[in-house]
């Protein structure tokens, strides 16, 4: 871990169900590549994972078992060790080519600026060239401009131990939000396609193998990959890894196909294992077993690790690991990373408080952040952004030039229209809250749908959290009882228990390999406003006209709703606001006035 990074924190902890194919997986990482340095239970890094990796592999080889080590994109944006460097990424990309992974896909983070998934072509697909899968993902080549798969459309392999013959694909969601020099296929068109029916038709296969960045859970994209397959093998073992919405969940999608997906920001490594597979050992017609798959969400503190891997704090580090955290490192203090700009008096959450209230992110930035950095403004004002905008808490103390790309990373900046008649500007907010006179997709629909407006549906904040609790609700309705574990439930008593995940999924509630003390996470809006230069209870009387500006991320949405409310705005009509400055600077710039370290 890094030299900063708080020590490990013991709990009680449920064992790894560890059998004959065995699987990690990283998901939605966002460049938290160097570990949480202000939780305990979440401060493992990279190079620590490439070491608890390498003690599984060897653990495999003794047994005779296998491990395969997945990840399912989004490892860029929200965090100082990707976003701080120019480019983007400079120090990021070695780092993480160090792990050897057996199948890693895209995610949307990957595609949302051209340079980005530029970069991804250029540098991250060259590096894992075997197992780079982009089954619905084609690229402009910078060098001639033409079209091509992103990576290779699907891959076959045999495990090293078991000799089990696998085939993998990788999917990126049906997503629109993308610069122009990428093209993500439709999975409804992808399916069609004569490489994929001759994929999903080969007989030697004991297991498929579908990584994406797509949800588990309530996704018509793999909803669908899992009926093609069937049609094609009734009984085949298939293992999805899933991502995109930052929960840990496992679906039963049948008997013999599950579907994982690891968490968000380098919190959680996912592991899975199946046993009863068929290996291309025997043949495969006279052997018919019942594949059996497990789950456990690993919190990625290194007591767990340690303990999953049968190490100690002198026997877990491998070589490369120590290598690559000393790099990570490096990489931190080029970048200056701890660079203070001041320092938060509490914390501030993001889901973890309701909205509004005194520590809530949201509030924080409504409340203060905005109206402080808008105040000189000339002209009545409302501005909005989306609360997506904003990644993760605040957290009592130093508030670092990491802090800023944790909270918020992206490079959008904020427009702003003119002259808006007061009426119409006033209920934006609400219809982009669900609070207006329409619901928004019902507006979306008037519009002509999801077609002509394609970006809208992404601007939903990750509600990860208010997910995950449905989800435990839910389970916990249906499962009640079903995977009690009363020795640990004695040792719970008997510890102080750390907060965290308590995640309800398909096999029950043990799950977490972790128990936690529950965390109450709380909804959100989607965007929230502040006013400048005029107060909203008496301004009906006499305002004509405001300036509206918002975060340039929700464009399409703020001229959606003008739409609907009479008013036909085009991109054109549209300025750059605040000087070009994005919510990481205005971020940075106002923690750097107000907040003071020490006395
Ligand atoms: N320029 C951007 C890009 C993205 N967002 C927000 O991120 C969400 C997508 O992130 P996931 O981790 O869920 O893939 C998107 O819905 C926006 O809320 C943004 O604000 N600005």
């Amino acid at each position: 871990s890094q030299p900063s990074a708080p020590s490990p924190i013991s709990a009680p902890l449920r064992e790894l169900p560890w059998a004959q194919l065995n699987f990690l997986q990283t998901t939605d990482t966002h460049g938290w590549h160097g570990g949480h340095l202000q939780e305990a239970q979440y401060s493992a890094d990279w190079g620590d994972y490439i070491s608890f990796a390498h003690h599984l592999r060897q653990r495999a080889d003794d047994d005779g078992s296998d491990l395969l080590v997945i990840d399912t994109g989004d490892r860029v944006e929200g965090n100082g060790l990707y976003d701080a460097s120019d480019p983007k990424g400079k120090y990021t990309f070695d780092i993480l080519s160090q792990q050897h992974i057996d199948v890693i896909t895209s995610g949307n983070h990957e595609l949302y600026i051209s340079n980005t998934s530029n970069r991804e072509f250029s540098e991250v697909v060259p590096d894992f060239k075997d197992s780079y899968v982009a089954s619905n993902l084609d690229i402009y080549n910078p060098r001639d401009g033409k079209l091509e798969p992103m990576a290779r459309r699907y891959r076959k392999f045999t495990t090293k131990n078991q000799g089990i013959r696998v085939l993998a694909l990788g999917f990126m969601f049906n997503f629109h939000g993308n610069a122009n020099n990428t093209v993500v296929q439709p999975v409804q068109e992808t399916v069609k396609e004569q490489w994929f029916q001759d994929a999903i038709h080969e007989r030697d296969v004991d297991l498929f193998l579908v990584a994406g960045h797509v949800p588990v859970r309530d996704s018509e994209e793999y909803d669908l990959i899992y009926k093609s397959i069937r049609d094609a093998h009734w009984d085949t073992p298939i293992v999805f890894f899933g991502g995109h919405t930052h929960v840990r969940d496992f679906r039963k999608y049948d008997k013999q196909a599950y579907g994982i997906e690891s968490g968000r920001y380098m919190e959680t490594l996912g592991f899975l294992s199946i046993s009863g597979l068929s290996t291309g050992k025997e043949d495969k017609a006279k052997v018919r077993r019942s594949a059996e798959y497990k789950r456990l969400y690993l919190d990625n503190n290194l007591y767990s690790l340690y303990h999953h891997s049968n190490t100690s704090a002198s026997t877990f580090d491998t070589e490369l690991g120590r290598n690559v955290s000393a790099a990570i490192h490096d990489a931190r203090s080029k970048l200056k990373l701890d660079h203070t700009f001041g320092c938060a008096p509490q914390d501030y959450w993001l889901n973890r408080a309701p909205y509004p209230a005194n520590d809530s992110l949201l509030t924080l930035l409504d409340q203060q952040i905005i109206p402080d950095t808008f105040k000189n403004l000339s002209r009545p004002s409302i501005i909005i952004t989306n609360t997506g905008a904003m990644r993760f808490d605040i957290f009592k103390g130093p508030f670092t030039i990491d802090t800023t790309f944790l909270v918020s990373p992206f490079t959008s900046g904020f427009r702003v229209l003119k002259d808006v008649p007061y009426g119409a500007a006033s209920q934006v907010l609400l219809l982009l809250n669900n609070e207006g006179p329409i619901a928004l997709k019902d507006m979306v629909a008037l519009a002509g749908g999801d077609e002509q407006v394609p970006r809208l549906f992404h601007l939903m904040p990750p509600l990860a959290p208010v997910s995950l609790h449905t989800l435990q609700r839910d389970a916990l309705l249906h499962n009640a009882g079903s995977e009690q574990q009363l020795p640990l439930a004695r040792a719970n008593a008997a510890k102080s228990l750390i907060p965290g995940y308590t995640t309800a999924d398909d096999a029950g509630t043990s799950g977490d390999d972790t128990v936690h003390e529950p965390i109450r996470f709380y909804d959100v809006p989607n965007c929230i406003g502040a006013d400048i230069g005029f107060d909203r209870t008496s301004a009906a009387a006499g305002l004509d006209k405001v300036d509206l500006v918002y975060n340039e991320f929700i464009q399409d949405w703020v001229l959606l709703a003008l739409k609907y409310l009479g008013l036909a705005y085009e991109r054109a009509d549209t300025s750059e606001a605040l000087e070009g400055k994005m919510m990481t600077d205005v971020i940075s710039g106002w923690v750097g006035e107000h907040w003071r370290c020490g006395g």
